[in-house]
């Protein structure tokens, strides 16, 4: 009797998980089936365990599907590999929410706050605010006081490079360490808006605890979050296994050093000189007459510096240190530009954003290093806010959206040979720049706000490190490959050295 019991039990069972995995909303985008607990992902992460840009593109192809529909724990996916539906997803304002997730709460102590992982009116009023105030201080304009600093941090590195002053750690025998020796000056850049102060020399002990507490945040994450996002409860009973105990303590760090930066400006602060965007903020968060739900608060503001502090020390610095790599690959590229900074700039001065509409190939070169080594190769999750369609097929409300932004980039109908490092593909036959499709900041509502600010910093530090420095593997049989890459939600190359010879 009780072997009958146990026999139908199993056999519901099994229909029930067989109709569960097949189930989907109606005309949703073709692909694997559903899995318990964690969906379908068990699958992506048999396709490809290090990286969901590579298994999602793989499975669309197997499918035969350029959107590929899924279940990632219990949330419906769709993951979009085509220019247009990547187009569509990012710039349709009924995608312009993002999810609800893990590890946005973990580093706001269980609320959402900032702006990466915020939604709603809170997230809007919060990055129209960073982006008015951090302007005003150089943050994606022309400004005269960022461009000095910007000046003082890229002589800062050329006399590290050169020796005139020491930091083992960055400069050794030789050879540069990327991306240490770029913290510094990225990270001071817009540290210097936040709070108009700089790390100095003796305080890049903890510029760089700050630097690496970024880092392992992204890295503590994969493409699409990893499993715990699906599972949340894993994280209770696991958080040292699952990594929220580590996100939870890196995302501290930096929000820890916010709040101390706060504290000291609220012991000088006056309403009649407000020298930074700290100070700004605290003049919003002491108006009168704001109702309850009034967003600016020190919390808020907490998370808000950290998202940009986290963005600054892992954005732009990668990407630089992959430009640095693939020219280590390709030195006919590195020559080029060096030829045109030779004929623009010349030896007698550093380049600056002026030159920058002088110089197209160092242009391509830096959009071909985004393009072939892209930065957030799934871009950040989006949320359907209404039930929808997309290339024609449904797209039931609150489905999460993820763009392969890799996908896109390396597409052979869009680029012919996407495998291959080649600035001239960004070029016209007069050697000028052409329309610019790719989308490394992603782009409509929630399109990056640091776009302009990272375009022309790298612009500037790459120029100069190129005019002043040759550049060559530090062992030409250990130079990593040029599309190796350490898994997060924003990729980052494995650290390494490269060769500098002054070049005068
Ligand atoms: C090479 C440099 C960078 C790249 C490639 C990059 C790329 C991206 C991408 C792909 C997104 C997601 C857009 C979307 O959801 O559709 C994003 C969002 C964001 N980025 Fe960047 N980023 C860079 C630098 C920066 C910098 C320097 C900052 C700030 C200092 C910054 C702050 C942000 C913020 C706050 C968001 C969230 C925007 C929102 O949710 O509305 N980024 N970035």
């Amino acid at each position: 009797m009780i072997t009958l019991i146990l026999g139908v039990f199993i056999a519901l069972l099994v229909i029930r998980l067989y109709r569960q995995a097949y189930e989907r909303p109606q005309n949703f985008p073709p692909g694997p089936p559903r899995l318990p607990v964690w969906g379908s992902y068990w699958l992506l992460l048999l396709q490809n365990y290090r990286f969901m840009h590579k298994a999602t593109l793989d499975m669309a192809r197997r499918y035969k599907t350029r959107l590929l529909g899924l279940y990632l724990g219990q949330f419906p996916t769709v993951v979009a590999t085509a220019y247009e539906d990547v187009r569509d997803v990012l710039t349709r304002p009924e995608f312009a929410a993002r999810p609800d997730l893990l590890h946005g709460r973990l580093r706001a102590g269980g609320d959402q706050l900032g702006i990466f992982f915020n939604n709603g009116p809170a997230w809007m009023e919060q990055k129209r605010f960073m982006l008015r105030n951090m302007r005003d201080f150089g943050f994606g304009r022309r400004y005269k006081s960022m461009e000095e600093t910007l000046r003082e941090e890229t002589e800062e590195l050329i006399a590290l490079g050169r020796g005139e002053w020491t930091d083992e750690l960055s400069v050794r025998d030789g050879c540069m360490h990327f991306p240490t020796a770029l913290y510094p000056g990225l990270v001071n850049l817009v540290w210097s808006m936040m709070t108009g102060q700089r790390f100095s020399r003796d305080q890049y002990g903890a510029l760089r605890e700050l630097s690496h507490a970024a880092a392992h945040f992204v890295r503590n994450l994969d493409q699409l979050g990893g499993a715990v996002t699906y599972t949340p409860w894993l994280h209770k009973i696991a958080p040292h296994a699952t990594g929220t105990a580590s996100t939870t303590r890196y995302s501290k760090v930096m929000s820890d050093t916010v709040q101390r930066a706060l504290e000291e400006h609220e012991g000088h602060f006056s309403e009649d000189h407000l020298r930074d965007f700290i100070d700004r903020y605290i003049h919003e968060m002491r108006k009168e007459g704001r109702g309850k739900e009034f967003s600016f608060t020190a919390k808020q503001l907490q998370i808000v510096g950290a998202d940009i502090l986290l963005a600054s020390s892992t954005t732009t610095t990668s990407t630089l240190s992959f430009a640095v790599r693939a020219l280590l690959h390709h030195p006919e590229v590195l020559r080029r530009c060096q030829k045109e900074l030779d004929e623009v700039v010349g030896q007698c001065r550093l380049p600056t954003l002026d030159d920058r509409p002088n110089m197209p190939f160092i242009e391509a070169t830096l959009r071909e290093t985004m393009r072939f080594n892209t930065l957030l190769p799934m871009g950040l999750p989006h949320l359907a806010l209404e039930d929808t369609t997309l290339g024609g097929y449904a797209i039931p409300k609150n489905t999460l959206l993820a763009c392969n932004l890799h996908a896109m980039h390396h597409d052979k109908e869009l680029w012919g040979d996407p495998e291959n490092f080649r600035p001239d593909r960004f070029l016209d036959e007069r050697g000028e720049l052409t329309k610019d499709i790719t989308m490394p900041f992603g782009g409509g509502k929630r399109v990056c706000p640091g776009e302009t600010f990272s375009r022309q910093s790298m612009f500037v530090l790459f120029a100069a490190l190129l005019q002043h420095f040759d550049l060559r593997p530090q062992d030409p049989g250990a130079l990593p490959p040029i599309d190796q890459m350490v898994n997060g939600i924003s990729v980052t190359p494995e650290p390494f050295w490269a060769r500098i010879t002054p070049r005068f």
